[in-house]
């Protein structure tokens, strides 16, 4: 979205205008603000102001200059007044009469322009508004754009969706929360809230007791991806089920979590809220999450407002699944993670580069095997050594300490640093954002020249080149990471010279300086730098052989069920020979790529509505507005030009 121009014309005295006092500069000569090549960034104690307001004193005769008063000018003394050039038009931005600031809808604002929009959403007006008052007491957005999706449903019999987005901690489950809640009200007679209805509310706390975790950014953040599809009767508008989807959770938390950051909150809530009897049963004593090397990590396990045990429970129940078959043996696995965890190895006194474990482990081992029903021993074998098959010969590969580890972890883990998987978040991310893309703005434009409406062309950033980059065929990072997967000999090394060879002059593409091994995509939002060391393995997408079958042996159907049943695993024999090995290779990426497509699919055969969650501070904490955090976020979702 361009700037406002200000035509000399409409100045009058008594114009309100906001002048951008980061990229110009006060000439103390003659008091002009000018461009500043070098941003004013570094100058400002406080870098959060980027815009100060000002009310327009005098329009110089010959309608080129404008006097302006600054009112905000207490980081700026010298910004009190000054002389503003008009030909200079991009310094301007007329500030919205009062009433429309607080407008509840933006679009209802006279002048909608990238300074006036954090005064829309937190000026002295609204802070009062808001403050000490109870959410329901005012009208939130998502409630209207809920209803509207509603009635739009019932009036045209057209699938509806909304998309919630907006980044780590910016309230996208809490608005799902809200819309779910309102849906749950809509579509149930006035004093019931049907059984269904129940289940559809309850399945928020059971996602989020096992697929959300204390993040920096986000106490309670989500570790997936969610499609969340609402079916409603025809007739009477009431639910009538619902299908969630989930999308690549976070493995990689289960075994590793940073400083200041936690495990799923399922993990807490069952070491701090089983019963007596249960910690019996499930083998936890009187351990605490201190004492277990998944749940300590990141050395905070303590949080309020997430580690209610029960209500997980009672969602379970809601949404049937047993209290006294299902949920404890789900119980019974988590305790068997947690006693995993805690097998330690060491290098054997004669051979140090094999290792074995520590015996005053071995008895979590022994945990894990009885949780499980799992041959403790064998389940220990495939820590310590491999099946190696060359030609007609097999042999045993000894694995050392690291190793060992790595291959305990696996079992539920993948490694994390900007890998494989957020490489497919933000492929999703950018796959959404062109969808909103294509239904906001391009469509509006082909209707405006179908209909032959003179309009200025709305400027906005078109993705398009960096999904190319993604997934468009023939050659693009998707193909040559299939193709690299397929090949015997590749390794992290070859994929990243490919993609060099092939990318380096495209322009949403870049090599880092310090890495011959990494890649950066530069994504709507932002440039993103992957690590290519595990794209080819994660790529792959299998488990150890000789783990999952003995997973297989496990008479806990629960587990059983968990276990792919065909094998995709390459062994070192006939790793990714497709036809002589009996498996049909699958790259997790196209995989990915086709429920993606799917998922967009069903979105363009609906009529969508977006909600974008706006993320007011980094310290996860109420009433603290960083105007400048917003403002970040405000241009990527409006497409302002920087
Ligand atoms: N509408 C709201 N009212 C009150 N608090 C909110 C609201 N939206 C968000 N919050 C606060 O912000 C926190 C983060 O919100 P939420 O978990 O919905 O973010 P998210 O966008 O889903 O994040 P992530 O992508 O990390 O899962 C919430 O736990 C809550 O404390």
């Amino acid at each position: 979205m361009s700037k406002f121009t200000l035509s000399f014309d409409s100045v009058t005295e008594s114009v309100r205008v906001y002048v951008e006092v980061i990229e110009c500069v006060c000439d103390p000569a003659t008091g002009f603000v000018q461009r500043r090549k070098k941003p004013l960034k570094e100058e400002i104690d406080n870098n959060e102001e980027r815009w100060i307001v000002a009310t327009v004193s005098k329009v110089d005769e010959e309608g080129k200059m404008i006097h302006v008063i600054c009112e905000e000018s207490t980081h700026h003394p010298e910004f009190s007044e000054k002389r503003v050039h008009l030909s200079d038009m991009s310094l301007i931005s007329l500030k919205n009469p009062q009433h429309c600031e607080t407008a509840d809808d933006v679009t209802t604002m006279s002048y909608l322009h990238e300074a006036g929009l954090p005064d829309h959403f937190y000026d002295e007006q609204a802070i009062n508004t808001y403050t000490n008052q109870p959410l329901h007491k005012q009208p939130p957005h998502v409630f209207a754009i809920a209803d509207n999706a509603f009635r739009n449903m019932l009036e045209y019999t057209k699938n509806q969706s909304i998309l919630v987005t907006g980044e780590s901690g910016a309230g996208k489950s809490e608005t799902t929360k809200y819309l779910l809640k309102y849906f749950a009200a809509m579509g149930s007679s006035k004093h019931n809230v049907s059984h269904v209805e129940k289940q559809v509310l309850k399945t928020s706390p059971l996602l989020e007791a096992f697929g959300n975790a204390k993040t920096l950014r986000n106490d309670n953040s989500s570790r997936f991806g969610k499609f969340i599809e609402i079916q409603f009767d025809r007739s009477t508008g009431n639910i009538s089920g619902a299908v969630i989807r989930t999308y690549l959770l976070e493995r990689s938390r289960i075994v590793r979590q940073q400083l200041g950051e936690r495990n799923y909150h399922i993990f807490y809530q069952l070491l701090k809220g089983a019963s007596q009897q249960e910690r019996i049963e499930w083998m936890l004593n009187d351990l605490n999450a201190l004492q277990f090397e998944y749940t300590s990590g990141g050395q905070c396990p303590d949080l309020t407002g997430t580690d209610e045990f029960a209500e997980t429970k009672d969602a379970m129940t809601t949404l049937g699944i047993s209290p006294d078959q299902d949920q404890p043996r789900l119980f019974r696995l988590i305790s068997a993670i947690l006693h995993l965890g805690n097998v330690k190895f060491e290098p054997q006194p004669t051979h140090s580069d094999r290792a074995q474990i520590v015996e005053s482990t071995l008895h979590h081992l022994e945990c894990f095997s009885a949780l499980t029903n799992i041959d403790g021993q064998s389940i220990l074998k495939t820590f310590l050594s491999r099946k190696v098959t060359a030609g007609t010969e097999s042999y045993d590969k000894y694995m050392d300490v690291r190793q060992a580890e790595s291959c305990r972890d696996s079992l539920f883990e993948s490694f994390q640093v900007n890998s494989l998987e957020q490489f497919c978040i933000n492929w999703s991310n950018e796959k959404l954002q062109q969808q909103y893309n294509q239904h906001i703005f391009k469509m509006s434009q082909k209707e405006y020249e179908a209909e032959k409406i003179t309009f200025n062309k709305v400027e906005f950033n078109d993705n398009q080149e960096c999904l190319d980059l993604i997934e468009k065929p023939p050659i693009s990072v998707m193909h040559i990471l299939d193709e690299e997967s397929k090949l015997q000999n590749s390794t992290f090394k070859t994929l990243s010279t490919k993609l060099l060879t092939n990318f380096s002059k495209h322009s949403f593409f870049a090599k880092p300086r310090f890495s011959d091994t990494h890649f950066c995509v530069k994504h709507y939002a932002d440039t993103v730098t992957y690590d290519t060391s595990e794209f080819i393995d994660k790529n792959r997408d299998y488990i150890v052989a000789e783990q999952s079958n003995l997973l297989r042996t496990s008479s806990v159907h629960f587990i059983l069920k968990q276990i792919p049943t065909t094998s995709s695993a390459p062994t070192a024999n006939n790793k990714n020979k497709n036809n002589n090995s009996g498996f049909t290779f699958q790259s997790v990426a196209s995989q990915f790529k086709s429920s993606l497509d799917q998922l967009m699919e069903k979105i363009n055969s609906t009529q969508p509505h977006y909600i974008r969650c706006i993320k007011p501070n980094q310290q996860k904490k109420p009433n603290i507005f960083s105007k400048l955090l917003v403002l970040k976020q405000l241009k990527v979702s409006f497409h302002f030009q920087s």
